[in-house]
């Protein structure tokens, strides 16, 4: 679909889709819109602000993937009565310019958890066991073996017991892993109700074979030069959540010194800054795999966050009061 491509008639009140993904799923979520006397307009991801601002004019709704939200995309907007986020992060939203404007923010929580940590499981045991580099191995001819671990042998940390991180800890638990969990909003009788062990942020790099972030981006890293230089000889790090909670220089030094024995992540800040990453350089290239912020994209994640966007969207339209708000410091 082109970016400016419209469905349903023209004129009238506009809904803005960016979101890479949005589909109609099992629901006709278009032809919803569509019903409601809405035009949907689609625009790019990345929400470059030239390719934007024509369509945000006339924009009453957006519903928005992970691209920035400024107090300039909202000014080019005089007409928007909701953000919708298609997703659950809200670090590229300005919610306070947002809120000063009287525009409603939501988002999905709950609707790609499973899938989230699906993928995070694969992500672990791609770095744990060197499937990628494996693949690239027998493709050049050669049935070269390497060595790995057992996730059942491991210590597990994850930084943000959240959705995410809780449903991360109970695939973990299946395996037999041991899994201590750091959350600074949480007291440590829910994180081991909920089946971990409370921990500092400090105490995991010494503990931990492997640590899992699931913490919401949009602050300084937590996972810096300092806290690498505690990690046990071998850690390997998992990132399904966002780029910016690891100083990527640092950690490509910790890979090189073997500290860090591999990187697995969703996301890279050249996702959002373009450029070339640190991390992808040749010498580290079986030390690290990353995937394209593909985490919340299954058929069955696609198909909650369309219904409770446009649900959302379609209530704070009508007057209501959406299911899933984004208040102001809501995130970290
Ligand atoms: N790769 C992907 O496609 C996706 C990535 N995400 C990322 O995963 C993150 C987590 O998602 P959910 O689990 O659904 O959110 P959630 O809000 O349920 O969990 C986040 C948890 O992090 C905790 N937290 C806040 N500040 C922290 C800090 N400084 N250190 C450690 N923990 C902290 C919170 O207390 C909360 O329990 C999202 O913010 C988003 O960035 C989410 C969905 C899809
Ligand atoms: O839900 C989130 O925060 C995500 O990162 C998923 O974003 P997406 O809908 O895949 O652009």
């Amino acid at each position: 679909m082109s970016v400016t491509e419209r469905i349903g008639p023209a004129g009238g009140r506009s809904v803005l889709v960016t979101s890479r993904s949005f589909s109609s799923g099992s629901r006709d979520l278009l032809g919803e819109l569509a019903e409601a006397g809405l035009t949907v307009v689609r625009g790019p991801a990345d929400h470059r602000l030239d390719a934007l601002r024509p369509l945000l004019a006339g924009t009453v709704g957006w519903i928005a993937g992970t691209g920035p939200v400024t107090e300039a995309h909202l000014s080019a907007a005089p007409r928007l009565t909701v953000l919708a986020r298609y997703g659950v992060g809200v670090d590229a939203v300005d919610l306070e310019a947002a809120a000063a404007r009287g525009v409603v923010v939501t988002n999905t929580p709950g609707a790609n958890t499973e899938a989230v940590a699906d993928l995070t499981i694969g992500l672990l045991l791609a770095a744990l066991r060197g499937i990628p580099a494996g693949d690239r191995r027998v493709r050049s001819g050669s049935w070269t073996i390497s060595r790995g671990r057992e996730l059942g042998a491991l210590t597990v940390g994850i930084v943000g017991f959240g959705r995410i991180g809780r449903a991360v800890g109970r695939r973990l638990s299946g395996f037999g892993a041991t899994v201590l969990a750091y959350d600074p909003m949480l007291d440590a009788e829910a994180i081991r109700a909920a089946g971990a062990e409370p921990v500092e942020l400090a105490e995991l790099p010494a503990r931990c074979t492997a640590i899992s972030l699931h913490a919401p981006g949009g602050g300084r890293p937590l996972v810096d030069a300092d806290w690498l230089a505690g990690a046990r000889d071998g850690l390997i790090l998992v990132n399904s959540a966002r780029a910016d909670l690891v100083d990527e220089p640092a950690l490509a030094a910790a890979l090189r010194s073997g500290r860090v024995a591999g990187y697995a992540a969703d996301t890279l800040d050249t996702e959002s800054t373009g450029g070339t990453s640190p991390l992808l350089a040749e010498d580290l290239a079986d030390k690290v795999v990353v995937t394209p912020h593909l985490g919340a994209q299954t058929v069955e994640a696609i198909d909650r966050m369309g219904s409770l966007a446009v649900a959302d969207l379609l209530a704070v339209l009508d007057g209501g009061t959406p299911t899933h708000p984004v208040r102001v410091g809501g995130s970290r």
